[in-house]
């Protein structure tokens, strides 16, 4: 590099030394300004200068290149000396021209001029939609006969299409701009919405040269999801009309049970704000935060205390006999949930359904945190689980819906230690197992319920309900609400529905004609529905609900059989059709990173 003549040297230094000057006032310490003067004076700070000033002057000239085209130019040449003759000087040349250095060199030059170190990007689409403008990436790759080098699969809790791996050393490996996690949106400009990774590959498969890609970048995607869209589900309802501390009631968002909420702030402790899912409104509105529903729900009054009757220790060995399935299509046999319904059953449900009662201390939440699920139709259905007390018509509605669609609903055989009797089939009445074994199966928590009647052991298994669930069939369970938590995931995927009572004089009209089987042994001892049992059939129905709610996805209120069936089969009709279902956040497959890739690492895609 040329030195600074005198002129500019003088220049720098004199701005330099103004420079010192001008702090001279400010440093006080000799050690300080002796530290200024040497890094001012410092001779690449002044060669930095001379660069820049050198690349200004350049960059203001813009300068044309010469020649474009200087590789070509430099074997054209050779050529035509070779043909001049063979003397020293053209050996020497021509040997110079074809050293790969100087080729590599002309290249470079050759590229700078015709400036194809710059990827020529098409034009931003019109379609990209304006909210989008920020996080999209256009991106295009030259399709040779090689695949691109990378892998795409659906993403199950969105429904979209995501790069699941890059291979190193592929194309889109070395371009640097496609990377894991990616969300593809467009492929040469067709969306891909709603379409599955085999569809994309015969897009692909299609094009020819430039492949085009929108994408929304693995980083924005993870923006978006922590930052704009968290998703709660009201677990109770809202309006702010009867709410007399609500700030500002216009600026208030009602909601219903069951909404979903999106919520864009939580900064304040008190007041959240949320818009409802799909409103084309993009105001947010205020909602109460988490806290200030349950200080609400601590300061309200328990509505009637209601005194358990003294109860008398049932004389049994059961400890957990709860609801154990068992209705097959062939026969239709009775539940051994009516096991509960002789005298010392009924008395020891009651006793515990005090003890996990209103008086328990757990509070129940005020929002349940979702996600949508976008359910591949190849996935299992989801587990339907009836929940309710006891004598309410859960397993008369499992029976109903079994009859009305013995191919599309199902339910598990349960296991049992007794003897298996003559007209009984092993596997389609019972399995039939050891003491051991069912005990073994205990501590491997390998049952969703399970309980002792008459000696023996008989209860539901988690592999049953897989079992049932990998035929394809929708899986009815009646369980203890208690037990919710044994399917409660990403597995089983639960959609538990609640059957209420009606009110007192309902039940009453419904259930004149109604006699219990008390006993599996004994069917023809019957047993009609007290007043007493009425009674506490509502007030246990009202302690589930508030302390289960946040596990229920519907009430289903059976009053009459007729009507509360026909609305239990077409909620289900419609959780099956459904495009999106908003299952708890903690569902996710992204939640467990290591199963969700061993999951789907069979549907990747390559591209
Ligand atoms: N809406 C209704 N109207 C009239 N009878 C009903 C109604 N629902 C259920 N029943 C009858 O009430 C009785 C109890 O119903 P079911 O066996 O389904 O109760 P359950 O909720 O399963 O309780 P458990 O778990 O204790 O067996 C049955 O004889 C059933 O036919």
């Amino acid at each position: 590099m040329r030195m600074l003549n005198r002129t500019e040297n003088r220049g720098v230094c004199r701005l330099l030394s103004s420079v010192m000057s001008g702090t001279e006032s400010h440093t006080d310490r000799e050690e300080d300004y002796r530290f200024l003067h040497s890094m001012l004076m410092e001779k690449k700070l002044h060669l930095l200068f001379k660069i820049h000033e050198r690349l200004k002057r350049f960059e203001k000239r813009s300068p044309i290149p010469v020649q474009e085209h200087a590789a070509s130019l430099a074997s054209e040449l050779a050529e035509e000396l070779i043909n001049q003759g063979w003397t020293d000087e053209i050996k020497e040349l021509v040997g110079l021209f074809s050293q790969p250095d100087f080729k590599s060199l002309l290249c470079v030059h050759d590229a700078v001029a015709q400036r194809t170190f710059e990827p020529t990007l098409p034009p931003i689409p019109d379609t990209v939609l304006e909210d989008d403008e920020d996080s999209v990436k256009i991106v295009s790759l030259v399709k040779t006969k090689d695949p691109l080098g990378a892998t795409i699969k659906m993403d199950k809790s969105t429904g979209t299409i995501v790069v699941a791996r890059i291979m190193r050393g592929g194309a889109a490996d070395k371009s640097g701009l496609i990377h894991e996690g990616d969300e593809l949106k467009e492929v040469n400009g067709v969306s891909l919405e709603h379409r599955k990774p085999k569809e994309i590959l015969s897009l692909l498969a299609r094009s020819q040269g430039e492949v085009r890609f929108t994408i929304i970048p693995a980083s924005t995607r993870e923006e978006m999801s922590s930052n704009k869209k968290l998703f709660m589900q009201a677990l109770f309802d809202y309006d702010p009309n009867e709410d007399p501390t609500v700030p500002c009631k216009e600026a208030a968002v009602a909601f219903r049970k069951g909404d979903v909420l999106q919520i864009v702030s939580m900064e304040d402790d008190t007041w959240w704000q949320a818009r409802h899912l799909g409103d084309s409104n993009d105001r947010a509105g205020l909602i109460p935060s988490q806290q200030l529903h349950e200080r609400r729900v601590a300061l309200q009054r328990p509505k009637a205390l209601f005194k358990p009757r003294p109860v008398k220790p049932p004389v049994m060995d059961d400890v957990d006999y709860g609801a154990i399935t068992g209705i097959h299509i062939a026969g239709l046999r009775r539940s051994f949930r009516l096991g509960r319904q002789s005298s010392w059953a009924r008395e020891a449900a009651r006793s515990r359904s005090w003890s996990t009662g209103v008086h328990s201390s757990v509070r129940p939440p005020a929002y349940k945190q979702v996600t949508p699920y976008h359910r591949d139709p190849k996935d299992p259905h989801r587990l339907v689980v009836l929940v309710g007390p006891s004598g309410v018509g859960v397993n008369e509605l499992k029976r109903r819906l079994l009859l009305s669609d013995p191919d599309h609903y199902g339910v598990t055989v349960p296991h049992t230690t007794r003897e298996k009797k003559r007209q009984e089939n092993e596997g389609v009445d019972y399995n039939f197992v050891s003491i051991s074994m069912f005990e073994e199966d205990i501590l491997n928590q390998r049952f969703v319920e399970y309980g002792r009647y008459s000696g023996h052991y008989y209860g539901t298994s988690v592999d049953s309900v897989n079992k049932l669930m990998a035929e394809g069939k929708v899986c009815l369970l009646c369980v203890h609400p208690t037990k919710i938590k044994q399917v409660y995931n990403s597995e089983f995927k639960p959609y538990v529905v609640f059957v209420k009572p009606p009110c007192i004089e309902e039940l009453h009209l419904t259930r004149r004609r109604v006699h219990f089987v008390c006993d599996e042994v004994d069917k023809n001892s019957v047993r009609v529905f007290s007043e007493e049992d009425f009674e506490d059939m509502i007030t246990l129905a009202e302690t589930m609900e508030k302390q289960y709610g946040h596990l229920i996805d519907n009430v289903i209120v059976n009053g009459d059989i007729v009507v509360a069936f026909r609305e239990l089969k077409a909620d289900l009709d419609k959780v099956q059709k459904a495009e999106v279902h908003w299952v708890p956040a903690e569902w996710n497959c992204s939640s467990s990173p290591t199963k969700a890739r061993k999951s789907c690492s069979h549907l990747d895609s390559w591209i």
